[in-house]
């Protein structure tokens, strides 16, 4: 999948916020660089505050880096780049945000077709395509239904349905099971899995549960304070005398 020509890559990710008290900055991101392949599924991990939503949100676009290259698929994301081209790059990956982000004064397939309207698709074929892309997640028969009526599992498959009524060539996921059962969990991930396949998509998953990125992940990225600690392929038996971190990686430091 590395071979091919990356669908993401990016040099040098640097990201700091305001913080009182701490000398004025707090580094976010010091620093980072990887490439992602297309149909890969990256794993992020790393602990609460390593900096793994900040990286998704610098990456899907949602807030600049200070410094620091963002490329994807040959497009180099700067400054200067022109606001057209930063939306047509936007509109190339989408985001299943923690918490669904639903909007719950919209039906189930209005919030599906809303990205479509967004880009101004006309009514019948949005509608058209957001029912097709319930179907595929299993919800069909919850089209006219509220979000506020919804299981935790219903909603996040209308999370799923909303990010890839779009055919994203990058799939952003933060957290995307951590609100749900295990049972739950693991049929969301199936979908994942499932949509993966379908649509030839790469994927960014950021997961607290290991479990999860074995589950899901291709290769796994492990932030420290803001920094790549390792990166590399996951390996299938776990060894529990390790670090559980460091028991995801079969071969050392393959950047
Ligand atoms: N908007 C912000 N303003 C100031 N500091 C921020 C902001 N967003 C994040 N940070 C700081 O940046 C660092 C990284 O935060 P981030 O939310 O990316 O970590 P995380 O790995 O996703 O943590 P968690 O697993 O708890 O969600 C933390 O020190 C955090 O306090």
């Amino acid at each position: 999948m590395l071979n091919d020509n990356p669908v993401i890559e990016v040099h040098n990710l640097t990201k700091t916020f305001h913080a009182p008290g701490k000398g004025g900055r707090t580094a976010a991101l010091t620093d980072i660089s990887f490439r992602v392949g297309p149909r890969e599924v990256l794993g992020v991990v790393g602990k609460s505050g390593a900096g793994k939503t900040t990286l998704l949100r610098v990456l899907s676009l949602q807030m600049p880096p200070d410094s620091g290259t963002l490329n994807f698929g040959g497009t180099t994301i700067e400054d200067s780049t022109p606001r057209s081209v930063v939306r047509d790059v936007t509109r190339r990956t989408s985001t299943v945000f923690q918490g669904f982000s639903l909007l719950y004064n919209r039906s189930v397939l209005e919030n599906v077709a809303l990205p479509l309207k967004l880009r101004k698709m006309a009514l019948t074929e949005r509608t058209q395509k957001a029912r097709e892309m319930l179907d595929f997640v299993g919800l069909k028969a919850k089209a006219e239904a509220y979000p506020i009526t919804l299981s935790g599992g219903e909603a996040q498959r209308v999370a799923i349905a909303r990010a890839l009524v779009t055919d994203p060539q990058v799939l952003f996921l933060d957290e995307p099971t951590s609100a749900l059962d295990a049972q739950t969990s693991r049929e969301i991930l199936d979908l994942l899995k499932k949509a993966q396949r379908n649509y030839s998509m790469a994927m960014i998953l950021v997961a607290h549960h290991l479990d999860v990125v074995r589950y899901m992940c291709d290769r796994v990225l492990h932030l420290e304070d803001g920094a790549v600690r390792r990166m590399g392929p996951i390996r299938n038996s776990v060894d529990f005398r390790v670090d559980p971190i460091e028991a995801l990686w079969g071969t050392p430091h393959d950047v």
